[in-house]
C-alpha cells in the first residue's frame, strides 16, 4: 500500500497562501496538515479559525487539522462546521480524553490523538480502539524545520505492535522533521501517513517531493 501524504501548510507562503493550496489539490498529496498553535500549549502562534475557514473553501483534500492548543474541546463544532476531516488533539492537554474522543466523533469527524515525543505510547493502550489515528511528534511541537528526534523510530515499532495487539484500525502519522532520509525509515518502521512541512514546501518541486513520498513502500504486517 502506498503511503499517505499530509503536507503541512506551516511552511506554505502566506503572502501566496492560494498558489500554495492549489499546487496541494494539484498534487498526490492525501490531506492537507493545518497547525493550530495558542502560544501556551506551545511556545507559538500559528493561525486560527479564519484562516482555516479561508483555504477549506478552496482546498479540494481533506483537512488534517492538528491542535496544539489547551482544551481542545472548546472548538469541536467550530472545526465540524468548516468541514474538516480529522481533528487531533493532544494527549497532553486532554483531561477527559475519551470524552472529548467521543464529541469529535459525534461531531462528525475522525479522531485523532496526538502524542508529544517524550510520551510512552502505552498511555494509549485504553483508548487505542476509539482514535481513528495516533499522532506521533517526531520533533517537539510548536515550530516547522526542526531536526527529526529518532527515539520516534522506536515508538513507530512499539505503537505498531500496540495497534495489532490491540486490534485497533488506527493509522498512525507521523509529524516533524520528516524528509528524504527520515521518510524511508519511517514507513519501514510501520507509518501510515506522514505529515511534511518544510521537505515539501520549500523543495523546487513541491509535487514531485509528494510523489516520492507516495512511492514510499509499507512493509505488510
Ligand atoms: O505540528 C507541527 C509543528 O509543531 C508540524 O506539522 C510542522 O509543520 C512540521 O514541519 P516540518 O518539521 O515538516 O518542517
Ligand atoms: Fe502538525
Amino acid at each position: 500500500m502506498k503511503t499517505m501524504v499530509s503536507p503541512s501548510l506551516l511552511s506554505a507562503n502566506f503572502i501566496d497562501l492560494k498558489s500554495d493550496v492549489e499546487m496541494i489539490n494539484k498534487s498526490e498529496a492525501d490531506w492537507l496538515h493545518m497547525d493550530i498553535m495558542d502560544g501556551v500549549f506551545v511556545p507559538n502562534i500559528s493561525f486560527g479559525f479564519p484562516v482555516l475557514e479561508a483555504v477549506a473553501k478552496v482546498c479540494t483534500k481533506p483537512l488534517d487539522v492538528h491542535f496544539m492548543i489547551v482544551h481542545p474541546e472548546q472548538y469541536i463544532e467550530q472545526t465540524a462546521k468548516i468541514g474538516a476531516m480529522m481533528m487531533n488533539v493532544h494527549y497532553e492537554a486532554c483531561t477527559h480524553l475519551h470524552r472529548t474522543i467521543q464529541q469529535i466523533h459525534a461531531a462528525g469527524m475522525k479522531a485523532g490523538v496526538t502524542l508529544n515525543p517524550s510520551t510512552p505510547v502505552n498511555v494509549l493502550e485504553d483508548i487505542i480502539c476509539d482514535v481513528d489515528m495516533v499522532l506521533l511528534m517526531s520533533v517537539n511541537p510548536g515550530f516547522g524545520g526542526q531536526k527529526f528526534i529518532e527515539n520516534t523510530i522506536k515508538k513507530v515499532h512499539r505503537l505498531r505492535k500496540l495497534i495489532k495487539e490491540s486490534g485497533s484500525h488506527a493509522l498512525i502519522e507521523i509529524d516533524g522533521g520528516v524528509q528524504g532520509e527520515t521518510a524511508p525509515r519511517l514507513v519501514q518502521a510501520g507509518a501510515d501517513v506522514l505529515v511534511s512541512g518544510s521537505y515539501v514546501f520549500k523543495s523546487s518541486d513541491p509535487c514531485a517531493t509528494i510523489h516520492n513520498l507516495k512511492e514510499l513502500k509499507k512493509k505488510e504486517d
